[in-house]
């Protein structure tokens, strides 16, 4: 792998539930050492993306190309509602999740200190709020400390402080080398941490690049516009894919 390979590419990807096609044409690079978020509408196919970069499932066109070097957990992931299996306590949950990759039983708490729930170790998992539900998913997902983490709306449900402390988490991963990719609507937390922005409208990629440089390019005093000029159509009601043909 050189410097420039990315550590997961998407090429050409397209994406149909039946004959309802959700992503098309889709190329991204994922790189090491870099926070790459995905933004756009609702019901635009971003969860979908996630899914199919994190392997969970198969493309329907195109390729997804793991350049990245064999670990016993390559890609950790978010999902975007996190369950856990009641019964056990948050410490006793990630401990499993750390003894499936052969990981040190301190790991599950070295982790739950890091994303900043430690205070909950010994609650029972089916006790907490829907974000502390999350933070548990996040710190699952870097259990292992896989090559690749997958975030799909990381911030959701969490309070400001949170979310802000949830993306310097993320930027903190990809400062030790990992390749980070996540979805959010909080626009100015992607300005602020995100290294690539991927814009997806209607399942197509409609813009790519640094945040800085988009909003040159654009001649857009913030992520933000660059958002509202790159979507077509009305931001204020969701378009069902497929529902419309
Ligand atoms: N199992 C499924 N069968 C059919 N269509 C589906 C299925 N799951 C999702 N979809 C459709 O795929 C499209 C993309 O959904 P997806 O969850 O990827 O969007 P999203 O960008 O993540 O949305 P949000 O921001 O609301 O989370 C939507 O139109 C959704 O209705």
């Amino acid at each position: 792998m050189t410097a420039e390979t990315p550590l997961l590419e998407a090429s050409n990807v397209d994406f149909a539930y039946g004959d309802v096609t959700i992503l098309r044409d889709v190329s991204v690079p994922i790189r090491s050492a870099a926070v790459t978020a995905l933004i756009g509408p609702n019901g635009t196919g971003k969860t979908t993306l996630l899914r199919t970069l994190a392997g969970l499932q198969e493309p329907t066109g195109g390729t997804i190309a793991y350049h990245g070097p064999a670990a016993v957990r390559e890609i950790g992931y978010l999902p975007q509602r996190p369950e856990f299996r009641p019964g056990f306590t948050v410490l006793e949950t990630l401990e499993f999740y750390a003894s499936l990759v052969g990981g040190e039983r301190d790991e599950a708490m070295t982790q739950l200190e890091r994303i900043g729930l430690a205070d909950a170790a010994d609650r029972p998992v089916e006790a907490l709020s829907g974000g502390m539900t999350r933070l548990v998913g996040i710190a699952q997902a870097t259990i292992g400390d896989p090559p690749l983490i997958v975030l799909d709306e990381p911030a959701s449900g969490l309070d400001p402080g949170m979310s802000k402390h949830v993306f310097a988490v993320a930027d903190e991963l990809a400062a030790t080398g990992t390749a980070v990719v996540l979805s959010s609507h909080d626009l100015e937390l992607v300005e602020r941490t995100a290294d690539e922005v991927v814009v997806l409208d209607g399942g197509t990629v409609v813009e790519h690049g640094n945040p800085a440089a988009l909003c040159d390019r654009l001649e857009a005093g913030s992520l933000e516009t660059v958002y509202e000029e790159s979507i077509v159509g009305d931001l204020h009601s969701v378009r069902v894919q497929g529902e419309t043909a």
